[in-house]
């Protein structure tokens, strides 16, 4: 059978089988090495000045999140831009509108809710590869626009309590928290959840404290502190995990051409409808994506 014309799922090489237990490639390290971790159970906080290359990485891991057949993206940008191009591929997609937010962290709340109670009724302590159950991956940008702009105060207050709630014990119910700030300053992000989010990316800051505040105490004074990162060097971050010392790496890059292709196709094998043309091409069989 003759190729199809060309198409942007010409391009993407066929992975059918990416879990959300599998590691994620997220960049290299300073000697080349590369950055992987699994996202399935982590709680990943990215924050630093405005151009850092936050992006880079959110956009890095939510590719690898839709491409994923075990996973269901929940996606909030306030900004609208950052995640959008994702919207196709994600269970719920929430904009600039505070009562949705509300509404679907309350729903998040639910699931996990019932998820828990599921653990206990089968004397488990986490869901895990083998339960058959999808992860639900949640990504915040920018967090600041739903805690401090959008809404009342009151639901600002709820807003941050769900949002809390998700991270503190999303893990075991396999609802992983992706959420990125370009305020890393103490309202935004208070220590008590900091702490919470085991994986902390610290791209360019202008203060130590900053640094800090993301990658916690002292770690400035031990030399590491993400003021070091030029403005010239975007996509570089410390990155930070769960009891060890912070690393300095240089994320993953996608284009913009890069995100709308990948999100063609991941939303093409979830739906069955591109977002940028009509029909996938013959070359490409519909059973690799076959439960
Ligand atoms: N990993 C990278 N490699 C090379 N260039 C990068 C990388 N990440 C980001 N850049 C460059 O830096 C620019 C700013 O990056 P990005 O939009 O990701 O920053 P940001 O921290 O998300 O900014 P904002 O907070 O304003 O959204 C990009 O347009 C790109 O040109």
């Amino acid at each position: 059978m003759p190729m199809s014309t060309a198409s942007p799922v010409d391009r993407i090489p066929v992975g059918p089988n990416l879990s959300m237990f599998d590691p994620v490639f997220l960049g290299l390290d300073e000697f080349g090495t590369p950055v992987y971790t699994p996202l399935a159970y982590r709680r990943l906080l990215i924050a630093g000045e405005p151009d850092g290359g936050k992006s880079s990485l959110i956009n890095t891991a939510t590719a690898h999140i839709a491409l994923c057949r075990d996973a269901r993206p929940v996606l909030f940008d306030g900004k609208l831009v950052e995640l959008g191009p994702w919207e196709d591929c994600a269970d719920e997609f929430v904009g600039a509108d505070m009562d949705h937010a509300i509404t679907t962290l309350r729903r998040l709340q639910t699931v996990m809710n019932n998820r828990y109670a599921w653990l206990r009724a089968h004397g488990r302590r986490k869901l895990t590869r083998t339960d058959g159950v999808k992860a639900i991956a949640c990504i915040f940008d920018e967090i600041a626009l739903y805690a401090t702009v959008l809404g009342t105060k009151v639901q600002q207050d709820e807003f941050i309590t769900l949002f809390r709630d998700l991270v503190a014990r999303g893990r075991a119910a396999a609802m992983p928290v992706i959420a990125a700030t370009q305020r890393p300053s103490i309202d935004i992000i208070p220590k008590s959840l900091r702490d919470l989010f085991g994986y902390r990316a610290a791209f360019r800051c202008t203060s130590s404290g900053s640094s800090d505040i993301i990658l916690g105490d002292g770690w400035s004074g031990a030399g590491f502190c993400a003021t070091t990162i030029k403005p010239t060097m975007p996509g570089v971050c410390y990155l930070i995990a769960e009891g060890g010392v912070p690393t300095l790496m240089k994320v993953a890059y996608l284009t913009d051409d890069d995100i709308s292709t990948l999100a063609d196709y991941a939303a093409w094998s979830r739906t069955g409808h591109r977002t940028t043309s009509p029909a996938p091409p013959a070359s490409v069989s519909a059973d690799v994506f076959a439960a």
